[in-house]
């Protein structure tokens, strides 16, 4: 077809050229040329009324598309349809099969139909006036109603009229891409470069590589449907069947930040290898249908990444610091983990105490000679769960996590080098990447046809692709929720989410045409985690960016790029950002409230709690202040870098305080400072006390953990005043942040049911689904519960402190 394809176009551009004895190309817009061919085009659609608000206005045929829009144009549901299909034809006539489709043959004549058909302003315009691709969600992944649009360009696409121009000229484009890309390979690995270098690498990277047909779809003489227009655009050029059975080509088309054929690596993994040594935890996963060139595309990274590592780690910085490489490799199959290095030992998922995945019994293999590396990887890809589908001979049906992680060894700890497991557990991880070779993404979606074993593998599978991209998109949200153990992926890569992240993600498609709905879904699935990846990085990325100028120059102090302690600095910050509301932060809430009355013989619960970093956003600055004395209190004596890093980091929360919270009315705290002294004051006339000027200190403080400084200033009314004044704004703020979050899960809910009431929709991504919005809606809810259930508890404490207060 790709022939073909190239055929048609060129016939149509040659008629586009000569149409009309002057044509559309050299007419101008709003020319009379241009007019009569466009009043053509809607008489052939019965839509000859419509031709006068286009003239009238003086605008030309390219905004045709206005008039689909509401209140201009077309007002009938039948009109809507029938322009829609008049710009659908208009667009696709010339790249449809054996029989084009043709509007009307009565009105075009010989030479309308084609009239300015590939005019690239023309065409681009029709994309961006019709489709929003954020629309589009989670169940497009597993199962796709496929809607009839005239192009899938985003509205958001920069030069989306560009790519005609290129689009059928896959030599020069090709010749680009090459240029392109080798740029980017001759680039230096210098410290200075190694900067810029950090700061430049995008926080998601989607890039999306197509395999060649194969041996069998070339013999079934299967035609190659995806065009690749540079090296960041693509078409999939869908063969379709209108009602009558004439066949035509609908066109897609996509932009993503790399269309590759070669240079993978290069391109996606090579310029975070530096960004490793400044503590990033980088995620690169393929993503496709079974048979598109996942493994086939994994496979080589590591090696490559493992060859610039240990490079890395010979120069000198690195080896005096004892930095080295460690490997571990381990796949999910049916939610359960297996060792791929250690006879597929069975192993199990642990969260220590600060919410930090462990993997127990996992082996970790110290590397520091490539060779090494390759037999590792051999030997876990001989070990990993395979099969046969129609599709790929040797099917992956797990997904496969290789991790290098780079860690810094202590001095004291050389003595225990004999033991391979102490010393990797017991060094701490600077960096790492993980690498991960997903099972098809279609699986799920074949389950009639399959075993129950397949059917069982493809739920799993399911659940931890919606899941995935749930947390991608909660991260990106700035959700409070994070949804990781919505799998068991997700919940293995949870510190590869947060704090100094990075993710590439490779869409791996195929090219022939059976694949196309396949392929669509999988560019979608694209599409969507690279919009959610446009809208809040650059804020966080600078939030994340000063907290590790801050590391830097604190790091630059010792004049080394990781100081000890990396480990612990980043697992703070990440703590404090991570925002798990599952079940056990119910349960610590609850805990917290059930103790808090008894907080002077548990203060530990508190400050762990605070220190847990389990709060939202929005909590008090009160609770900031204290959240920071905690932690400093914590690391008392911890090098100062510790210090001033946990201090970063309650700035880091801050700064969200205030983001879900607007300012408040100027003046607002000092009437409600006057309003809670006056209520003291009545709490003491209720006791028919009369003496409510004594300000010695409580002995009833809960607050046993502070300083004595801190003790006053708690201790006196004015500042449990203040206290409860910025709790009780703190409380307004998550009010407010959960009615927002309720929104957004309302509207999810409403577009959740739309779906499944649609014919042929999948009840299984609709329970799936469900099931993540409801427990995201019960934990929004739990939180703000006992967030208010606190303050209740504290108001009623500071009456009762009051009360003492006076009495004496
Ligand atoms: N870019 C490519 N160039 C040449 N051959 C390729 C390319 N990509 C994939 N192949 C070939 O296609 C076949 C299927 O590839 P691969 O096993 O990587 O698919 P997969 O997506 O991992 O499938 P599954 O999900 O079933 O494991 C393999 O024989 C592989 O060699």
């Amino acid at each position: 077809m790709g022939g073909q394809l190239q055929q048609s176009n060129a016939a149509a551009t040659a008629l586009y050229d000569n149409a009309g004895g002057g044509s559309l190309h050299n007419a101008e817009p709003g020319s009379d040329a241009g007019d009569a061919v466009m009043a053509r085009w809607l008489q052939s659609a019965g839509l000859q009324h419509l031709a006068s608000p286009l003239a009238s206005s003086g605008i030309d045929h390219r905004l045709l598309p206005n008039l689909l829009m509401q209140g201009y144009g077309s007002q009938s549901a039948e009109e809507k349809q029938r322009l829609f299909k008049l710009m659908r034809s208009l667009n696709f006539n010339g790249e449809s099969g054996p029989e084009p489709f043709t509007p009307t043959a009565q009105t075009l004549g010989g030479v309308a139909a084609s009239d300015g058909l590939y005019s690239p302003d023309f065409r681009g315009d029709f994309g961006a006036g019709l489709l929003d691709l954020h629309a589009m969600d989670d169940t497009e992944l597993l199962s796709e109603h496929v809607i009839s649009e005239p192009s899938e360009l985003s509205p958001f696409m920069p030069g989306g009229s560009r790519v005609f121009e290129d689009d059928f000229n896959p030599i020069n484009s090709k010749q680009e891409r090459e240029a392109d890309i080798d740029t980017s390979i001759s680039l230096p690995m210098n410290e200075k470069e190694n900067t810029t270098r950090e700061n430049n690498v995008a926080k998601i990277k989607v890039v999306v590589r197509k395999r060649p047909l194969n041996k069998k779809e070339l013999a079934k003489k299967e035609d190659d449907i995806v065009t690749v227009n540079d090296n960041t655009y693509l078409s999939v050029h869908e063969p379709k069947l209108k009602v009558d059975l004439t066949a035509y080509v609908e066109k897609h088309e996509f932009c993503f930040d790399a269309v590759l054929d070669e240079h993978v690596y290069h391109v996606t993994v090579k310029p975070i290898i530096p960004t490793i040594f400044e503590r990033t935890k980088a995620t690169c996963f393929a993503y496709g249908q079974t048979g598109s060139g996942k493994t086939y595309t994994m496979q080589p990274l590591p090696l490559r990444a493992a060859e610039d590592l240990v490079r890395q780690l010979h120069r000198p910085v690195y080896q005096s610091q004892r930095f080295k490489l460690w490997l571990s490799y381990f796949e999910i199959y049916g939610g359960k983990l297996f060792d791929l290095l250690s006879e597929r030992k069975k192993l199990c998922m642990r969260e220590d105490g600060r919410q930090q995945v462990c993997i127990v019994g996992l082996k970790e293999f110290e590397v520091s000679d490539v060779q090494v590396v390759k037999e590792f990887i051999e030997k876990g890809n001989a070990a990993r769960s395979t099969g046969s589908t129609g599709a790929n001979e040797e099917s992956s049906r797990s997904h496969a996590i290789l991790q290098l992680a780079v860690k810094k060894h202590s001095e004291l700890k050389e003595s225990k080098r004999n033991n391979e497991g102490n010393e990797a557990k017991s060094a701490k991880v600077v960096g790492k990447i993980s690498f991960i070779d997903l099972a098809g993404s279609e699986r799920g979606a074949d389950t009639t046809d399959n075993d129950r074993q397949t059917r069982i593998e493809g739920a799993e599978i399911n659940k931890s692709l919606l899941a995935l991209k749930e947390c991608i998109r909660a991260l990106d949200n700035d959700q409070i929720h994070i949804p990781f153990r919505g799998s068991k992926l997700t919940e293995v890569l949870r510190d590869s989410f947060v704090g100094n992240s990075k993710t590439v993600m490779i869409s791996c498609i195929s090219p022939n045409a059976s694949s196309c709905e396949h392929t669509l879904n999988t560019l979608r699935y694209a599409d969507r985690v690279k919009s959610l990846s446009k809208s809040g990085n650059s804020r966080k990325d600078q939030a994340l960016n000063s907290v590790s100028q801050t590391n830097k120059d604190v790091s630059s102090t010792s004049s080394l790029p990781v100081s000890a302690g990396a480990e612990d600095v980043n697992d703070q910050r990440q703590e404090v950002k991570t925002l798990d509301m599952g079940k056990r932060f119910v349960e610590k809430e609850n805990s917290l409230y059930n103790s808090a009355a008894d907080v002077n013989k548990q203060p530990s619960s508190f400050s762990s709690y605070l220190f847990n970093g389990r709060e939202e956003k929005g909590f008090a600055s009160a609770s900031m202040n204290r959240e920071r004395f905690e932690v400093k209190n914590c690391y008392g004596d911890c090098a100062s870098q510790k210090t001033n890093s946990c201090s970063q980091n309650s700035v880091d929360t801050e700064e969200k305080v205030e983001k879900v919270s607007p300012p408040r009315r100027k003046g607002s705290k000092e009437e409600k400072s006057d309003r809670y002294a006056n209520w003291t004051k009545r709490g003491a006339n209720e006791s028919n006390l009369s003496n409510t000027s004594s300000k010695q200190p409580s002995t009833g403080n809960y607050k046993t953990t502070t300083t004595d400084n801190k003790q006053e200033a708690e201790s006196s009314p004015d500042g449990d005043i203040n206290a409860i004044l910025e709790e009780e704004e703190a409380l307004i703020a998550a009010h407010r942040k959960e009615i927002e979050d309720t929104m957004e899960i309302v509207r999810e809910e409403m577009k959740l049911l739309a779906e499944v009431e649609q014919p042929g929709s999948r009840i299984d991504n609709y329970v799936t689904q469900l099931s993540f919005v409801l427990s995201r809606k019960a934990a929004s809810l739990v939180g703000l519960q006992a967030r208010l259930a606190r303050f209740q508890h504290r108001l009623k404490e500071q009456e009762i402190l009051n009360r003492k207060l006076v009495t004496r």
